[in-house]
C-alpha cells in the first residue's frame, strides 16, 4: 500500500440492519489496492452482513461504502458487480453438475480470454488441472474451495470479497486453501472473512475485528500472532 493514495474500498460509519436488528453499528474499515485485509470477530458479529453492506445485498441505512471514491450505497448489486467487485460466499456457490473447466469457463467474462485464463488458473492450481474434467460435485471440500476461489480469480475483479473460506475443511485441506489465496492475493486485492486465526495471520496483510457490529481493533498481521491477547478476547467462543 502506499500512503497518501484514497483506499480502494472504504467503509464510513455504515449501519446495516435486517429488519428492526440492528447489526451494523458504524463500521469503519479501508482496503487499499493490492492489500489483503482480514476481517475477524465472533459468529454473528456482522462480518458477513459488512460484506453484504458492500455488495448492497444489504443496504446500509447509514454511512458509506466507498469503491475509488464513489459511494456505492443504493446501487443494484449488479451495478456493484460491474465496477470490479467479486464475491466468493460462504457455500462455495457453483454448478455441481458441470466440469471444473465449464465452471471456471462460465466466470470468465470476456469470451476472447478463457482459454488465457483456463491456462492461468490450471497453472495457479495444479490440483485442478489434474481434475479439469471432473464434476464440481464429486470434488472434496478443499478442492471446491479452490475452484469457487478460482472462479474469482477470472472475473476480472479489483477486489474480491471472500467469505470463509476455510469453513468445515480439514487442517490439511485449510493449508491448501492458504497457498491458493496467496496465489490470488498476488491478482487481486483481497477483503477476506475468516475466523481460522492462524490462516487470517498468514494470509492477510492487516486485519479488523468485529465486535458487537462495531470494528473494536485494527492493525498489521505482522504485529500479533495466534496467541495474542489483542485477538484471543474477541475471538474465542
Ligand atoms: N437475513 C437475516 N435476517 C435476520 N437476521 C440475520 C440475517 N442474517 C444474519 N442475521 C443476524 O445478524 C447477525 C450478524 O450476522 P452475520 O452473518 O453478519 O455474522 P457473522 O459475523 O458473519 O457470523 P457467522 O460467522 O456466524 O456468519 C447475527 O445475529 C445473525 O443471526
Amino acid at each position: 500500500m502506499s500512503e497518501g493514495e484514497p483506499p480502494l474500498l472504504e467503509l464510513e460509519n455504515v449501519h446495516s440492519y435486517y429488519g428492526d436488528s440492528h447489526i451494523l453499528e458504524g463500521v469503519d474499515l479501508e482496503v487499499h489496492e493490492g492489500e489483503v485485509v482480514a476481517l475477524m470477530g465472533r459468529n454473528g458479529v456482522g462480518k458477513t452482513t459488512t460484506i453484504r453492506s458492500v455488495l448492497q445485498l444489504t443496504q446500509p441505512r447509514d454511512g458509506a461504502v466507498r469503491y475509488r471514491g464513489e459511494d456505492l450505497v443504493g446501487l443494484d448489486t449488479n451495478e456493484v458487480a460491474e465496477r470490479g467487485i467479486g464475491w466468493i460466499p460462504e457455500d462455495r456457490r457453483m454448478f455441481s453438475q458441470l466440469t471444473v473447466t465449464e465452471n471456471i469457463r462460465a466466470a470468465v467474462p470476456d469470451a476472447a480470454a478463457v482459454e488465457e485464463k483456463l491456462d492461468l488458473v490450471f497453472e495457479t492450481f495444479p490440483a485442478l488441472d489434474e481434475r479439469q474434467n471432473a464434476r464440481a460435485g464429486a470434488l472434496s471440500g478443499g478442492q471446491q474451495q479452490m475452484v469457487a476461489i478460482a472462479r474469482g480469480l477470472v472475473g476480472e475483479n479489483d477486489l474480491l470479497l471472500i467469505d470463509e473460506p476455510s469453513e468445515g475443511l480439514a487442517p490439511k485441506i485449510v493449508e491448501t486453501v492458504a497457498n491458493t489465496l496467496a496465489e490470488t492475493a498476488a491478482e487481486t486485492t483481497i477483503l477476506l472473512v475468516e475466523q481460522n486465526l492462524p490462516l487470517a495471520l498468514d494470509v492477510a496483510d492487516r486485519f479488523y475485528i468485529l465486535d458487537h457490529g462495531t470494528v473494536v481493533d485494527s492493525g498489521a498481521t505482522a504485529d500479533v500472532d495466534t496467541d495474542s491477547d489483542r485477538l484471543r478476547r474477541y475471538l474465542s467462543a
